[in-house]
């Protein structure tokens, strides 16, 4: 009998052959719901469950997308920051796999988002929480987000609350992840023999994250952004932070006091803005610039952030927070604005409106176009 596959080399499998896994079905809930997953066999708790299948595209062509898409379509734009940079998959095309089907539990979710690079691209993967019997919708987190159907009352995949936690779930999933990332750690050479990298530390890395090893001292503000991001369901290694390059990048970089890299890395990418040195960034190989000299606004950017009811931070009063708040204001009609307006239609998207706000925020404040 072979050995059982590690679950991240499952997914990994599983993301190369473009298969979904046996033991999954979709059905048609009702007309609020639309179709789900569910279960056929069990699966076990850590087991990888389904890719999030979809095309990986960039952030000026999501906020393209999030602007001619029906709003039923939105709801297949998932968006995470990879390398400091918004990313989307979409799923929108009907392509017959079950990933893009999977529901938003906020509650009581069985399955986690993780992200896994393969051949330097980053993927999205369903990992089981905790045991998954047969005839269970497969559920995750979207996010704190203000899904319309959180507040219709809608039963999510689970009808009871087990751990008594409402929307504030998600930091516990974190917790239940770090200690299976922590269990992964082992798994570096399997993971790295799979065409993954890992890390020192036994973390997935990818091999865009090897630019990023000129960096020094990550401060505590860009572990808070990982945090953000890991809050929006993607992925938490032991220290709370995303356990793909990105993470990487906080134990290699010099001089980095505040957030500045990934920030402006984040505009640059938005076509927004270039770096503090003036160097456009061109995907994770042009991080490299970024790695010192950072100023004040990367800080402020982070509070503005905070203050935009994502992450908790201490200083979230900053004069730069209420200029940009005020720059919010007067800015409703330029092309973000549309975006910003919107309510959450599916995963990822609370935090791609709050970035958009941010870039556009930044932009004005400092006199950029976009
Ligand atoms: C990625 S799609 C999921 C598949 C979708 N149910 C379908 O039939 O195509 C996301 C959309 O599903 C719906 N949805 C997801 N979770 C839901 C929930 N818990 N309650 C009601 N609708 C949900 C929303 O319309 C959302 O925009």
């Amino acid at each position: 009998m072979s050995p059982r596959k590690s679950p991240r080399n499952d997914a990994i499998f599983h993301i190369s052959t473009g298969r979904d896994k046996a033991g999954l079905d979709v059905k048609y809930i009702d007309s609020l719901k639309g179709r789900g997953v569910f279960t056929t066999t069990h699966f076990t708790k850590g087991e990888f469950v389904l890719e999030y299948r979809g095309e990986l595209i960039n952030f000026l062509e999501s906020n393209r997308r999030h602007q001619i898409y029906h709003h039923n379509m939105k709801g297949f734009l998932f968006s995470f920051i990879w390398h400091g940079k918004l990313w989307t998959i979409d799923a929108a095309r009907d392509d017959g796999t079950l990933g893009r089907l999977v529901n938003d539990d906020h509650i009581n979710p069985n399955c986690k988002m993780k992200r896994i690079i393969v051949e330097g691209k980053p993927h999205l993967c369903l990992f089981a929480l905790r045991d998954i019997t047969p005839g269970e919708e497969v559920t995750y987190h979207y996010g704190d987000a203000d899904c319309p159907w959180r507040s219709k009352g809608t039963k999510c995949g689970s009808d009871a609350n087990n751990n008594g936690l409402e929307s504030g779930a998600t930091s516990g999933d974190v917790t239940e992840w770090t200690q299976h990332s922590q269990q992964k750690s082992a798994s570096h050479i399997e993971v790295t023999e799979s065409g993954v990298e890992a890390d020192s530390n036994g973390l997935e890395s990818d091999g865009a994250s090897r630019d990023d090893h000129h960096c020094t001292q990550h401060s505590q503000h860009e572990s808070t952004f990982f945090n953000l991001v890991t809050e929006s369901g993607v992925e938490a290694d032991s220290n709370g932070l995303e356990s793909d390059g990105a993470s990487g990048d906080d134990h290699h970089c010099p001089q980095h006091s505040q957030h500045e890299s990934t920030f402006f890395n984040l505009v640059t990418e938005s076509g927004v803005e270039a770096d503090s040195n003036g160097l456009e960034s061109d995907g994770a190989s042009g991080d490299d610039h970024h790695c010192t000299q950072h100023s004040q606004h990367e800080s402020t950017f982070f509070n503005l952030v905070t203050e935009s009811g994502v992450e908790g931070t201490k200083s979230s009063t900053s004069s730069f927070y209420r200029r940009a708040q005020a720059t919010v204001q007067e800015s409703r009609r330029q092309p973000f604005a549309k975006v910003q307006n919107s309510t959450c239609s599916c995963p990822g998207q609370h935090k791609l409106l709050h970035l958009f706000k941010i870039l556009q925020t930044h932009a004005a404040v400092h006199g950029t176009t976009s």
